[in-house]
This record gives structure tokens, sequence and C-alpha cells, in this order.
């Protein structure tokens, strides 16, 4: 473990500066294509201008016969893209496979000036992020490269759960973690066979009242990733990062998916992934505040002036707690809104008037 002292200090000669603070840029959702894919790759300069995130695929569903050649189509579409407020990242290999090593030496010291994230798939604990730190910062000092690579975790591994606070204040690259539930189900045991969502067999039941055991007792679905997702978004919040819902792989579950997004965004994550471009609305619909709870965060945030002491507004008692988590909407509608024009318009045309605010009543 390294002294607080020299957390911040670049782990090569020549390495740039870590970030001293993880930049929020919209990320609400992180695109996933597959660069040996030709067809994905000419889609690229169409996709990109809609989504927040685009990221290169190099791991799993890209086939061990075309790891290279996913590899090279990133670099080639990294080379003649110009990606504007669009982040590029991308998922290397896991960190015992043969491809990863070719992958990040590749990867930074050809494009490694238009990459922002690396996402690090299978994390099972801090040690896996001190690796890729250590090797970031040779490969980025040998590319001459002046603005620091940031790393993304995928969690989807039982250690990696039970080492999730270790993970996520692991470096000060460290920008975010994500639900990986295929794998995670997998090293668990779990009894799923899906990439994501509920299970109809995950439920409660209500008591039987006499004799009703057998029928007439009404069910509910459970939400297998409730524990998952929330340790997450607290590891997150404690180090400052960024938490995301992961894939959902029922791609023609439209409605199951926006539910499953939904959860995520109440429980505190920013963004998702989209698998699919049927995904992409999806996300940016439910990741974006909607344009009421945007109006009500600004009204209460007018009404409480300083941030503290109580007032009422429609009948709903509000303070210094309400006011901070009506910041947070307030504040995320404000950076979406700077990179989206439609959603500013959106959000202003839904802006109230505090006048009806009942301060002190
Ligand atoms: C599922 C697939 C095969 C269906 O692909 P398809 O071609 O069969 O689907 P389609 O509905 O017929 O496609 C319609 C059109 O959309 C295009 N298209 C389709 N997808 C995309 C895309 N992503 N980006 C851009 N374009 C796309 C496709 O090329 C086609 O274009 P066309 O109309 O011109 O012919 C395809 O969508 C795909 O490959 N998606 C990405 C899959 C992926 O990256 N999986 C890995 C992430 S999940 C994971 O790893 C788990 C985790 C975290 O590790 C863990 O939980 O453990
Ligand atoms: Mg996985």
């Amino acid at each position: 473990m390294r002294s607080p002292k020299d957390f911040f200090a670049p782990l090569a000669l020549g390495a740039p500066e870590p970030v001293r603070e993880i930049p929020f840029r919209p990320s609400r959702m992180i695109h996933f294509f597959d660069p040996s894919n030709e067809k994905m790759r000419t889609k690229v300069p169409s996709i990109a201008p809609k989504v927040d995130v685009l990221l290169g695929n190099l791991e799993d569903a890209v086939s061990a016969d075309n790891k290279e050649a996913a590899r090279n189509g990133l670099v080639e579409v990294g080379k003649a893209n110009d990606f504007g407020q669009t982040q590029l990242w991308t998922r290397i290999n896991s960190l015992d496979s043969p491809w990863v090593l070719d992958d990040l030496i590749t990867l930074v010291t050809e494009i490694g000036d238009k990459l922002d994230v690396i996402m690090v798939p299978k994390v099972e604990g801090a040690q896996d992020i001190h690796y890729v730190d250590r090797l970031l910062a040779q490969l980025e000092a040998r590319a001459g490269l002046t603005k620091p690579l940031l790393v993304h975790a995928i969690l989807e591994t039982a250690s990696g759960v039970a080492n999730v606070e270790d993970i996520a204040g692991a470096s000060p690259r460290m920008q975010g973690i994500s639900l990986g539930p295929a794998d995670l189900a997998a090293s668990r045991r779990m009894k799923t066979t899906r990439v994501g969502g509920g299970h109809p067999g995950y439920l409660v039941r209500t008591d039987p009242t006499g004799d009703d055991v057998h029928e007439g007792r009404t069910t509910y679905q459970q939400d297998l990733w409730h524990y998952t997702v929330a340790r997450m978004v607290d590891a997150c919040a404690m180090h400052g990062i960024l938490p995301y819902y992961g894939p959902f792989g029922d791609i023609k579950d439209v409605v199951g998916c926006e539910d499953q997004f939904r959860n995520a965004f109440l429980l505190g994550c920013v963004g998702t992934w989209t698998l699919h471009p049927v995904q992409i609305d999806i996300a940016k619909k439910v990741f974006s505040p909607a344009a009421e709870d945007v109006a009500w965060a600004r009204r209460v945030i007018a009404a409480m002036g300083d941030g503290t002491g109580a007032v009422m507004i429609d009948g709903k008692m509000q303070d210094d707690a309400t006011y901070k988590q009506c910041k947070v909407v307030a504040e995320l509608a404000d950076e979406l809104a700077a990179r989206d024009p439609e959603l500013a318009a959106a959000y202003d045309a839904a802006t109230v008037s505090d006048s009806e605010a009942m301060t002190g009543e």
C-alpha cells in the first residue's frame, strides 16, 4: 500500500501527473461495439455523436480468432475519427489472458491520446489495479502522453465484490466501476443463465391467511442485483468515482431494460452499457433526470436560499438534506444540458417559479 503522501506521484519517470479529481463528463451510455467487425467500424462516425461514450470491446463477445483484428480495428477507428465531445473507451482482455499485454502496449502507444478510459474486466482486488496503474505509467511515458489514462473496473467476480472498496480507492486513475452480472453470476454459482435483469424465480410471496397455502397468494419478483449495485454505489461515492449499471442482454425486452436501468439510476448510478442501438435512447431517457424533477429541484434550491433551515413546498418539508438531493439532480441536469441543447430546452421550459414556496410555513 502506497503512503498517502505518494498517492498522487506519477508511477514512472516521464508519465503525466495523476488527476486529483475524476472529471464528471456525461456518460449515460457506454456503447459497446466490436472493432473486429468491419460493418460496425464503418458505423462509428454515425453512432459516435449519439452516445456519451463509445467503447471498443476487445474482451468477451470477441472470438479468440478475432482478438488481433479487434485490437487493430480499434487503432484504425481511433486514428481515423475525431470524436468531438464523445469519449472513446476500450475494454481490454482480462489480466490473465494471453492478449492483454499487447492490448495495452498497442493501444496506449498508438492511440493513447484519443483514449479516455481503459476498462479492466474481472478485477479481483486492488492488486489488479496496481498492476495496470504502473504499466500504464510506463506506457504513457513511452508514448509521451500528457494526459493520464483513467481506469474503470468491472465488478464481475465474488472476490471483486468482497474487495470493492479497496478497488475503488486503489489508484487516482480509478474513474468508475460497472456491474458485470453475467460473469459475476457464474463466479458466485448463481443459477441464472442471463446477462443482467431479473429472474421470475427470485421472489417473495405474501403470507397464507388460512387455507390458501397453494393458491391466491401474490408474489413479487425481486431484484437480483440490488445488493451488488448498492454496495458498488457506496464504494464509488466513498472514493469520488462513478458507478454504472452494466449490460442488459435481453435486447428485445426494452421494457425490462428500462426498469433495470432506472433502478440503477435511482440508486445512484450515472450511466449504463448499451449493447445494441435500440438501448441507446432508453439509456438517454433514463439517465437524464426528468424535466419535472429538475424543475422541482431548482424550485427547492431557490426556496432554500443558503441551504439551511426548513421550508414547506406543496405540503412537503424541505431542509438541508432535501436541498442536497436537489443539488445532485440540478447539477446533473446542468452538466447534461451543457452538452445537449434539446435537454437544455426541455429543462428550461419546465422551470417553475419558486414564488409559491412558503418560507417557514
Ligand atoms: C448482440 C448483437 C450480436 C446483435 O447484433 P445483430 O446484428 O444480430 O442485431 P440486429 O438487431 O440484427 O442489428 C440491427 C443493426 O444494428 C447494428 N448493430 C447491432 N449492434 C450494434 C452495436 N453494438 N453498435 C452498432 N451497431 C450495432 C447491426 O450491425 C445492424 O445493422 P444493419 O441494420 O446496418 O444491418 C450485437 O448487438 C452486438 O454484438 N452487441 C455488442 C455485444 C457485446 O459487446 N457484448 C459484450 C458486452 S456484455 C458482457 O461482456 C457481459 C459482462 C459485463 O462481461 C458480464 O456481465 O460478465
Ligand atoms: Mg464478463
